[in-house]
């Protein structure tokens, strides 16, 4: 049974289509990388999943949770079905609380001793060294990489049925990189939206993949087909010309 269904799905702004027709489904568990080149309606496509549609633009089309329509609905999803991994993680911060104050505000679990364990125990998973005192911390006194995988510990710490993951490792250094790649694998029976540039990490994560242009939906398969087979130009000039970046990520992987 799908667990969640893009129908028909078109964005606009005024008359600009600025996503096209986009339609995909997962089964719980199932991982979809979404890829393709900046500007191409990537974050749009996810902030439309998460009810974030900017007001200026008009979305049109099906978005089915375990078969709920959620597009352009007032149910409360985020936190509770849906967690959200963004890639400038200080706009996912107020910067007038605690990193601790924040992170106990968005966990479900209202027993407050045991949602602060919940969360110090994610973060050390995320190689917090220090996660007392990253606790107890105002957002600007962490780096950009700390923010970033306080909010992965976050999203895990929501433990909702899906994650989007927005270019989650932008931050990352190669070891953490690695480590949330290892954490994202043994996730069981979660499902996840994975978008990212770096398509040997995608490659080593998705079941299936999307490949947009220009708002357009290019291709849409299993992962292997994509990357052995891909039918379409422009999915195979995405992978050849990402190979070479992706070359050293791959060899610290071996
Ligand atoms: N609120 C908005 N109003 C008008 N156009 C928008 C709005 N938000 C996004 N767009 C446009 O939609 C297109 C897709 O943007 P999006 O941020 O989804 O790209 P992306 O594929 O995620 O890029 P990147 O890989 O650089 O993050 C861009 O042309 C962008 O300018």
């Amino acid at each position: 049974m799908s667990f969640l269904v893009i129908k028909n799905l078109n964005i606009t702004n005024k008359k600009l289509l600025l996503l096209e027709n986009i339609n995909f489904e997962l089964k719980k568990g199932e991982v979809l990388g979404i890829i393709g080149e900046s500007g191409s309606g990537k974050s749009l496509l996810c902030k439309t999943i998460l009810n974030l549609t900017p007001s200026n633009l008009n979305a049109k089309g099906n978005i089915l949770l375990e078969k709920q329509e959620i597009l352009n609905s007032s149910c409360n999803i985020r936190g509770k079905k849906i967690a959200v991994i963004l890639q400038e993680a200080i706009n996912a911060f107020d910067p007038m609380y605690k990193i601790g104050a924040q992170i106990l505000e968005s966990l479900e679990e209202k027993n407050k001793k045991k949602a602060k364990e919940i969360a110090l125990s994610w973060l050390e998973k995320m190689d917090i060294k220090d996660s007392k005192k990253v606790f107890e911390s105002y957002p600007n006194e962490l780096s950009g990489g700390q923010l970033q995988r306080v909010m992965i510990a976050i999203a895990l710490a929501q433990d909702t049925p899906l994650i989007i993951a927005d270019e989650p490792t932008s931050s990352l250094d190669v070891i953490t990189q690695r480590k949330l790649l290892e954490i994202f694998k043994n996730l069981k029976n979660k499902t996840l939206i994975f978008i990212s540039h770096d398509l040997a990490l995608v490659s080593k994560l998705a079941n299936k993949i999307l490949v947009i242009k220009k708002g357009k939906s290019i291709e849409y398969n299993q992962c292997e087909t994509i990357f052995n087979n891909p039918q379409s130009e422009y999915t195979k000039h995405l992978i050849k010309t990402r190979k070479e970046l992706s070359q050293r990520f791959l060899s610290c992987l071996k």
